[in-house]
């Protein structure tokens, strides 16, 4: 059992393919019960373990567990939803010795496994299943799920059915997008990986740490990178994301137009708004959105950024400016969260993950689409969801302190794809050392603390 970071994703259709290419399923069951049986072992200090049973190869992973635990004197019992109806299942199911309850009569456990359903889950659980495993959710003092809870979708992380909250899910193989993706991920209490030995391939990923740039003796404030921020209608914003830019590590500020007020750092030089200062080839960044307004100003000067082949991070208003699928000279970080990205590119189908990495391939741009869940998606398909952050974030300001710290990654000389990916790690490592009831200032300032 370990933890996800770091770890492929895979959709369910990925992962059958991954066992295809294994080539030895019932081994792999095996190996799942294994690591099941071990995990809760370890955890529920010899309570009585009830485990639900599901028709597909997601009830066998829970036959072989329970024949596991019961060969090594742990009291546990079996309530199943029907017969199995996968060869593997029900093999699994032979070779258990003990009683097989129905689930409608199954009395409760102090600790409850949901081994009803995982990846196979194509459509809501039926009424009387979904009921049972609520009662005995709610009678049981540690709730596991085994791969899934029933009722979500493993693909897009969307809940099918009521589903209860869990304590802990054991992924078995690979990280699947609801391990990550809301509503499904609020409900799975801790996610833990039990390795199958697939080695599974996939272009996304679960974000671990990541490498931050980090000065040398030779460094100086140039080579550290200059972020412009352009500033428009709302000072605050603009502010605070240049005052991220320098925390975040930048080296060099450089924040164009709007009011200089009393008590802003001394460190962020300030200028006027012209198009031409952009002409200075030291900058690496330009933040572009925070407070930025809709007006023709706000236009005039998007069009001005974009003409400057300087890389850019577009957030904020300038998102709802911004013609997509326009051509751009340099590379751009796209900083959406739900309700920008909606805007900009469409409702779209599919989950956040695959919605993401569209509209990175259509934008041409990396896109951070914003939320508990943020997903990193770049336009050659590789997509990072990020983990770690802290609901405390949901406040004003938090996403301008976002835009200003990508701006350090990327005038650093990060590839956006990696820009991206650090400033979200650490932005999400700053809101978890601020605590709770933060403001975004406090939030600027735990950059530096976190780095
Ligand atoms: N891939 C791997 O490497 C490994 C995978 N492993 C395990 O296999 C799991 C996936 O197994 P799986 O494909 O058999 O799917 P699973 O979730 O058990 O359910 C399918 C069954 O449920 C049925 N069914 C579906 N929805 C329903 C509903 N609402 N209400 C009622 N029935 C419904 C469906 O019937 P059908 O839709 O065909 O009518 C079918 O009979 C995976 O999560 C992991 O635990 C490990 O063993 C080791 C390695
Ligand atoms: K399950």
């Amino acid at each position: 059992m370990s933890p996800i970071t770091g770890t492929p994703i895979l959709t369910a259709a990925e992962m059958r393919s991954a066992e295809a290419a294994h080539g030895d399923s019932a081994f792999l069951m095996e190996q799942a019960g294994q690591g099941i049986a071990g995990a809760i072992r370890r955890l529920v200090a010899g309570a009585e373990v009830l485990i639900l049973c599901g028709p597909g190869n997601n009830g066998g992973d829970g036959y072989v567990a329970a024949r596991l635990l019961r060969e090594q004197g742990h009291a546990v019992r079996i309530a199943a939803a029907g017969e199995p109806k996968s060869d593997l299942a029900r093999a699994a199911r032979t070779r258990w010795d003990g009683p097989v309850e129905p689930l409608a009569e199954a009395q409760p456990a102090p600790v409850l496994v949901d081994a009803l359903f995982g990846t196979g889950l194509s459509r809501p659980l039926p009424d009387g299943v979904a009921t049972d495993l609520h009662r005995l959710a709610e009678a049981a003092r540690f709730r596991v799920a085994i791969d899934l809870p029933s009722g979500v979708a493993s693909d897009d992380g969307c809940c099918l059915s009521m589903v209860p909250r869990f304590d802990l899910t054991l992924a078995l193989g690979s990280a699947k997008p609801a391990h990550l993706l809301y509503p499904a991920a609020g409900l799975m209490g801790e996610v833990r990986l039990i390795d199958l030995g697939l080695a599974p391939v996939s272009r996304a990923s679960v974000m671990r740490r990541a490498d931050l740039p980090e000065p040398g003796p030779a460094s100086h404030k140039y080579s550290r990178g200059m972020v412009a921020v352009v500033a428009g209608r709302m000072g605050g914003a603009a502010e605070l994301a240049a005052v991220s830019a320098l925390r975040a590590g930048a080296g060099y500020v450089l924040h164009l137009g709007g009011r200089d007020p009393k008590g802003a750092p001394h460190a962020v030089v300030r200028r006027r708004w012209s198009a031409e200062a952009l002409d200075d080839v030291r900058i690496g960044a330009v933040v572009i959105g925070p407070g930025l307004g809709r007006d023709d100003d706000a236009r005039a000067r998007l069009d001005a950024v974009l003409a400057s082949g300087r890389p850019l991070v577009i957030d904020g208003d300038a998102l709802h400016l911004l013609d997509p699928d326009a051509p751009r000279g340099a590379p751009a970080i796209l900083t959406p969260h739900q309700g920008e990205f909606d805007a900009l590119f469409g409702k779209g189908e599919g989950s956040r993950i695959d919605r993401a990495r569209a509209a990175a391939a259509r934008s041409g741009a990396t896109v951070v689409l914003k939320g508990p869940d943020t997903v990193i998606a770049d336009p050659d398909g590789r997509v990072i969801v990020a983990t770690g952050g802290s609901p405390w974030l949901s406040t004003a300001g938090t996403g301008d302190v976002l835009a200003g710290a990508t701006g350090a990654m990327l005038s650093a000389g990060l590839s956006p794809f990696d820009a991206a990916t650090a400033a979200v790690r650490l932005h999400g490592r700053a809101a978890v050392a601020c605590g709770r009831s933060f403001i975004a200032d406090d939030l600027a300032a735990a950059l530096s603390r976190v780095r």
